[in-house]
This record gives C-alpha cells, structure tokens and sequence, in this order.
C-alpha cells in the first residue's frame, strides 16, 4: 500500500484539497449509514416502553427519512470527486508514461513488444489506478464503517458481546490474506500472458491483409486462439484461489452471527439489554460483513497493483542510452560530417552491421548511397539519427563529437524519410505538417510541388483536406512516398536523407523529383539512398557499401570507369530496361 501511495504522492500532494474533502465526506457517509439501525433499536425499545409520544415520533421518522436522502447526496458529491480524480490520475499517469516512451532510444523499443508497452499503460494503469482509489475509498469508509459499528456495539450496548461476536472476525480475515498473498504469483503470470495476448491480436489487426492474402486466416485465429486460452488458463489459476474466499469468510461470519445471537438472548433474559438493543447489534454485525470483505478485497487489489506498478516502473525507470547531458551544445548549422573508423552492431546482433566505415559530407554536397541489399545503407544513414551510439569509431560534425551535441537539435538538423512510410489518421495538410506544425499554405505548397505530389491531389476528394491513414483514403505505394518526402521537405532541412524512399515511383517522376532536388535545395545537402542508379545519377559523391564496408566511392562517371559493383550493377540494369 505504501508502495502505491509513494509512487501518487505528487498527485495526492498536488489535489491535496480534493482529497481532504473526500475524506471528510466518507467519514460523514460512514457515520450517517450506521445511524438508521441505531435509530430502529431506539425506536423498538421507545415503543415497548410505553414512551412514545408524538414529538418522538416525528423525531424517528425524521431521522429515518433524512439520513438516506442526506447520505445520498454526500455520495453523490464523493462520486463525482472521486471519478474525476481518478479519470485525472489516469490521464496524468498515461501522459507520463508516453512522454517518457518519446525519450526512449531504439534500443528499447527493439527490447519490448508493442503488446507489451500498451498493456503496461492499459491493464496495469488501470489496476494502478484502480487500487489508488481504493485506497481511499475502501479503507477509509470501511474503517470508519468498522470503527464505529465497534464503538456504538461496545459503548452503548454491550463490550462482552462485542468481544465475542467481533474478535473471531479477524481469525477469518488473516486465513483470507494467507490464501489471497499466494494467488500473487499468479497474478504476475497472468499480466505477462495477457501481454502476450495484446501482442497477438495487435499483429493479427495489423497484418489482416496479409492474412487475407495467403488465406491463413484459419491459422491465425489458431495461433489466437492459443493466445486466448493462455490467458484465460492463467485467469483460471487466479479464479481458483479466489474461490476460497467467500465461503470459508462466510463459515467463519456465521459463527459470529450465531454467537452475537445466543448471547444477546441470554442477556435479554439476565435483563442486561434490550430487545431494540439486540436488534441493533445483529445489524451492526450484518454492516461489519462488507466492509471486512471489502477490506479484503481492497488488499487483493492492491496486492495486484504492486505487480502492476513493478511493469509501469520498469519502464519508467529505463535511461535512454543515447541521452543528453548537461554539456549538450547546440547546434543550428554545419560545415562537414565526419564518420571516422564507424563501426556499428544492433543491440542484439553478434556482428556488426556496418564496419570501419570512414567518409565526409561536405554541406551543400549532394551524397548517393548504393550497395546490394542488406548490406547496411540505412544502418548507415540512420547513424545520423542519433537513434543508437555507434559502437567503435566516432562522426563528428565540424570536429565535434555528434554525442557532443543536443540529440533534439541534431534530429532537428535531417528530414529523414524511412524506407516504411507511417501515414497518420489526418488529413493530408496535417501528415506534411507534421515536418512543421507551424508552415503556411505557401510553404506546404512548395512541399508538395518539391515532391510532385500536386498531380496527386487533383483526384483526392477533399484535396489537402482528403483523411489518409488507417481508415482514410487509401493511397498508393508511389504516392505515400511522396506524401512522406513533402513531408521530410517542409522542414527545409539542412540535411535530406531520402532512404530508398524513390523505389516505388516511376522513372519520369523520379526525374521530376531529383530536378526539384537540385533546383530548390541549392546550398543544403542530401543524402539519397537507391537501388535505382538514376536516382544518385547527379550526387556528388557515390558510396557503394558492400558487406558492411564502403567499397567504392566517387562520381557516376569516376565509378563506372573502376571495375566494380557499381559498373557491373548499372550495366545490368541498362540491359534490363
Ligand atoms: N533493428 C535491427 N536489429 C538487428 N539487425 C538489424 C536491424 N535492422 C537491420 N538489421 C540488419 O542489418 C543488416 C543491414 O540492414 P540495412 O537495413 O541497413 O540494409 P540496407 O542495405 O539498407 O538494405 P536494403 O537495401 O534491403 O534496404 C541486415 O542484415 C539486417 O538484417
């Protein structure tokens, strides 16, 4: 419970006021639910006695219309502060956990599954979240409830009866706790299935095409299927222990009915109380029922939350490898980018992917990358990214470390289009924003006309405004392409790394682009990876990367006089047109 409520102390800290007049409110609502009983046996004794009169009538009657309606509107003012606040955790917490995703580097991204992420800020939120207002609302109200259930059985019936009725409850409950304690291990089980179960159905809705295509879709739901029913076995588990509990509780409430009964009689009969006063003392030991399972219950939640708040720490917890620090520079321009002796492998990898490269951009420079596939062109490339740290060897930009620099302001530095293009649900206007939020229409325009997207809109139905995305209007493969490189253009960036991102267009459009290239990016520098040897036709340096390593580098004509992979490759391809 500590653990939970240390992890929200800024947010309790933060609503402190809210949260004391929710305290305030279920001590009230637990105080107000005790007193129709105590006004009943009061009532009955009031009757047997003979002392009833009318103004003693219209006092009960009072009492007992009032305190439901006055106990109504508490809760009902308690509710509606209770859900926003809890709405209010929820969205705060999500919002931390997100943000702290956008400052993870790759390396952690190729650490978990997307299942897995979503479900740390779903599932587990909300048994967070869950738990917390628990917390307040269950231990709060149930002990107050409890505490003055006991105090009005005690002090004003009778503390034998008490004693003997009450102290059997708690036997009851450590049983309980026992049992409920070891269903923990369970419950870690079934989170780490039911990611597994988001994974699955995460990669089904996204590859339904696929699916579709090579008419697996039997198979797939097979394997989700299996998928399912893991994650309702490890639910069964917990089902099972759960089982324990009601029962076994309710033998043990029996007991301390029975109990409060029989003595009670055998009071009445020895004159040491009432008849109204028994009457209120069975309801008092019927209202404790609640509560303690409540109580129970509230640990059980809690106990899940602690498993819960372990996977939302863990994430939050990870440091980005690749981070700023306190030395971090700024940087707004550039002269030369030096890759020095380069050697990289992925995080996971045995071998490195790109090895002991060494080469220079010059700013302005147009620079042409081609090699077979696999070889390590977007490893390469995507060095510049800052997405990882090179493993051996250093870049450095105009002499200076690129670590040395702030990671924000070098990724601000390259427009960077990825060989996968990611089209978000908005309109086409708002997918080239995202490169500039704050463009014009003008500036958007040059974007479009940059990447010959202009021809494009004219059959989109809605023009700029057209929605694209998962359930927008569906574009062709050339045509997200283009969408991606307007986008990568509206920022004007001093570098523009287009990585394979000409594959899907045809020869005359990939003309139109490149001539836009050299015509509006005068003075910046490019960097063009291509399969396609028009592409880099123009560049001013060419690298041909092979293996891993840079095994040529010049221009078109000085590669085509060397008898290499270029010469061979491009001969090749001019024979297959
Ligand atoms: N995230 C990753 N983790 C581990 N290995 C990776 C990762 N990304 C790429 N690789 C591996 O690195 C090697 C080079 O991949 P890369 O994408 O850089 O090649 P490429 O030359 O751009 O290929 P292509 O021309 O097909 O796009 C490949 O063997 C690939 O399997």
């Amino acid at each position: 419970m500590a653990n939970i409520i240390r992890k929200i102390k800024w947010f309790i800290i933060e609503h402190r006021v809210t949260y004391v007049i929710m305290l305030f409110l279920l001590l009230s609502i637990a105080f107000i639910s005790l007193t129709p009983a105590y006004v009943l046996g009061f009532a009955i004794d009031t009757v047997i006695s003979g002392k009833l009169n009318e103004s003693t009538l219209v006092m009960i009657v009072g009492a007992l219309v009032l305190l439901p309606v006055s106990r109504y509107a508490l809760s009902f003012v308690y509710n509606y502060l209770s859900n926003k606040t809890a709405q209010t955790l929820t969205f705060q917490l999500r919002k931390r956990y997100l943000s702290h995703l956008f400052e993870m580097d790759s390396k952690f991204f190729e650490l978990y599954d997307k299942g897995d992420l979503i479900s740390r800020v779903t599932a587990d939120l909300d048994s967070i979240t869950q738990a917390a207002s628990s917390i307040m609302e269950g231990i709060i109200f149930n002990v107050g409830v409890i505490l003055f259930a006991i105090g009005v059985m005690g002090f004003s019936i009778s503390w034998e009866l008490t004693i003997i009725s009450v102290t059997i409850m708690p036997i009851g409950l450590t049983i309980l706790n026992i049992i409920r304690s070891k269903k923990r291990k369970y419950v870690k089980i079934h989170r780490e299935i039911y990611a597994e179960m988001t994974e699955k159905v995460l990669e089904s809705v996204e590859g339904q095409k696929t699916i579709r295509a090579y008419v697996q879709e039997e198979n797939d739901l097979d394997k989700l299927k299996d998928a399912i029913d893991a994650d309702i076995e490890s639910w069964r588990y917990i089902v099972r222990y759960e089982s324990w509990f009601n029962p076994l509780f309710e033998v043990v409430y029996g007991i301390a009915y029975v109990l409060a009964f029989v003595f009670g009689v055998y009071f009445i009969l020895e004159s040491k109380m009432s008849l109204g006063q028994l009457i209120t003392f069975v309801s008092y030991v019927g209202m404790l029922y609640g509560p303690i399972i409540a109580i129970s219950t509230i640990f059980t939640q809690i106990n899940n939350a602690t498993i819960s708040i372990d996977r939302y720490d863990e994430i939050m917890t990870q440091v980005p490898e690749v981070h700023d620090d306190l030395t971090s520079k700024d940087i707004i321009d550039f002269k030369q980018i030096r890759f020095e002796n380069v050697t990289f492998l992925y995080p996971f990898d045995k071998q490195p992917v790109i090895k002991d490269i060494t080469f220079e951009i010059n700013n302005g420079q147009t620079i042409g990358i081609v090699g077979p596939t696999g070889s390590g062109k977007s490893t390469l490339i995507r060095q510049l990214l800052r997405e990882f740290n090179v493993t051996q060897g250093q870049i450095y930009i105009d002499n200076q470390r690129i670590d040395s620099y702030k990671i924000e302001d070098i990724r601000n530095l390259v427009g960077y289009v990825p060989q996968t293009h990611i089209l978000f649900k908005r309109g086409v206007d708002e997918n080239i924003l995202i490169g500039k939020p704050n463009a014009n229409v003008d500036m958007i325009n040059k974007a479009i006309k940059i990447a010959d997207f202009e021809k494009d809109l004219l059959f989109l139905q809605q023009g700029l405004h057209t929605m694209v995305g998962e359930s927008g209007t569906t574009l062709s493969g050339g045509q997200k392409q283009r969408l991606s490189i307007a986008r990568a253009l509206i920022k004007e960036p001093e570098i523009l790394i287009l990585d394979d991102s000409l594959s899907a267009v045809d020869a005359k459009t990939e003309d139109t682009i490149i001539g836009h290239l050299i015509d509006f990016r005068k003075g910046k520098t490019n960097i063009i990876v291509a399969h396609r040897f028009s592409a880099v036709r123009d560049a001013d340096v060419i690298l041909v990367i092979e293996n891993g390593q840079i095994t040529q580098k010049g221009t078109h004509e000085e590669l085509l006089k060397q008898d290499g992979w270029y010469k061979h490759q491009y001969i090749q391809q001019m024979t297959m047109k």
